[in-house]
């Protein structure tokens, strides 16, 4: 691998044109495969209002879908959306060299497996990003707030690719948790996505203090926290019994917020909802662990998306 890594960005929206930039400022090479945006971008590049200063940035190569690489990549960055009937394996294949390592930042669980399977003798890194960004126009991203990741390989271990990448991220500016253990870091995170996504779908694009201060809000919550852990239990990936006292606590703290699927939801998006909870209850029917919260909270989704 180069001093200089290329990186190549499928999908980048507000998740993966952020990472670019962190990247870019690293001193990567960073090129981007774009649909909607490819003329803005090609214009003037990713314009970004951000927390962290002036993270605006042009991409050294700009495709779009059916293009032919310039050059083999040696980081691919899968940053779309996690949906049904979205084939991830068939985005990233055609960008791929024999040595490419791919990456997901994408929440939901489960979400790797696709890849693994059709790429079996690639570098897997799964990453979960705590952070608040949004695209608001073509090019157009607003970075709110946080911005760290998790990351390790999947399905488990570290290895000196995980270690070059954060290693960049770092340099970057961007916090980066290493885990030997991404899928209970997956867990973990879905302690919190699998009731705050969904409840504020349901609840019209309501932001966590509504969902927490509405009569009853807070007690739901916590039943479908208690569930996931129960879930991640029987999986093989037992988490502390106070991260649902934390996890209210520190979503007081931070006052009201939208989530992703919230926002989706808001802007007439598709939301990921089989990502974050229907894999959440498929894998606890596996198991035989009983998700009566979750299972209405996804029922009345589906019922909702018809
Ligand atoms: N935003 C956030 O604050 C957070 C997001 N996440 C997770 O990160 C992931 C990415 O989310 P986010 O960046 O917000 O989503 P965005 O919708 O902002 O970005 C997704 C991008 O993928 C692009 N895309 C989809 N299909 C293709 C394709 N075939 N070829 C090229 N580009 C494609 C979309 O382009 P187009 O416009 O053309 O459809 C869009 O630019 C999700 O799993 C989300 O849950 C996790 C934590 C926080
Ligand atoms: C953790 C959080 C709330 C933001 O990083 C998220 O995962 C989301 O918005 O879906």
């Amino acid at each position: 691998m180069s001093d200089q890594p290329h990186v190549l960005i499928v999908g980048a929206g507000a998740i993966g044109s952020f990472y670019g930039a962190i990247l870019k400022r690293a001193g990567c090479r960073v090129s981007v495969v774009l649909r909607s945006d490819y003329d803005a971008v090609k214009g003037h590049g990713f314009r970004f209002e951000s927390v962290l200063g002036e993270l605006s940035w042009m991409p050294d190569h700009i495709y779009r879908d059916d293009d032919v690489p310039q050059e083999t990549p040696d980081y691919v960055l899968l940053c779309v959306k996690v949906l049904p009937g979205v084939d991830r394996a068939a985005l990233v294949r055609p960008w791929l060299g024999d040595e490419t390592v791919i990456v997901l930042i994408e929440n939901g669980l489960d979400i790797e497996r696709e890849l693994a399977v059709a790429f079996p003798t690639h570098a897997l890194i799964s990453c979960l990003a705590f952070i608040a960004v949004s695209r608001i126009g073509p090019g157009q991203i607003h970075h709110q707030a946080y911005g760290q990741l998790v990351m390790g390989n999947f399905p488990t271990g570290f290895d000196a690719h995980c270690q070059q990448l954060a290693g960049r991220l770092r340099d970057g500016g961007i916090e980066v948790n290493e885990t030997e253990a991404v899928v209970g870091e997956r867990w973990r995170k879905c302690v919190w996505n699998a009731p705050f996504n969904p409840l504020s779908v349901l609840a019209d694009g309501a932001d966590t203090l509504t969902i927490l201060n509405a009569p009853g809000g807070e007690a739901l919550v916590r039943a479908m926290m208690q569930e996931v852990m129960a879930v991640a239990k029987a999986d093989g990936y037992p988490l502390p019994a106070e991260l649902v006292d934390k996890n209210i606590a520190g979503t007081r703290a931070m006052g009201a917020y939208k989530n992703s699927m919230a926002l989706d939801y808001l802007h007439g998006r598709p939301i990921e909802l089989d990502a974050i909870l229907g894999n959440a209850v498929a894998i606890a029917e596996r198991l035989a662990v009983p998700v009566p919260h979750l299972n209405t909270v996804l029922t009345a989704l589906r019922i909702r998306q018809q």
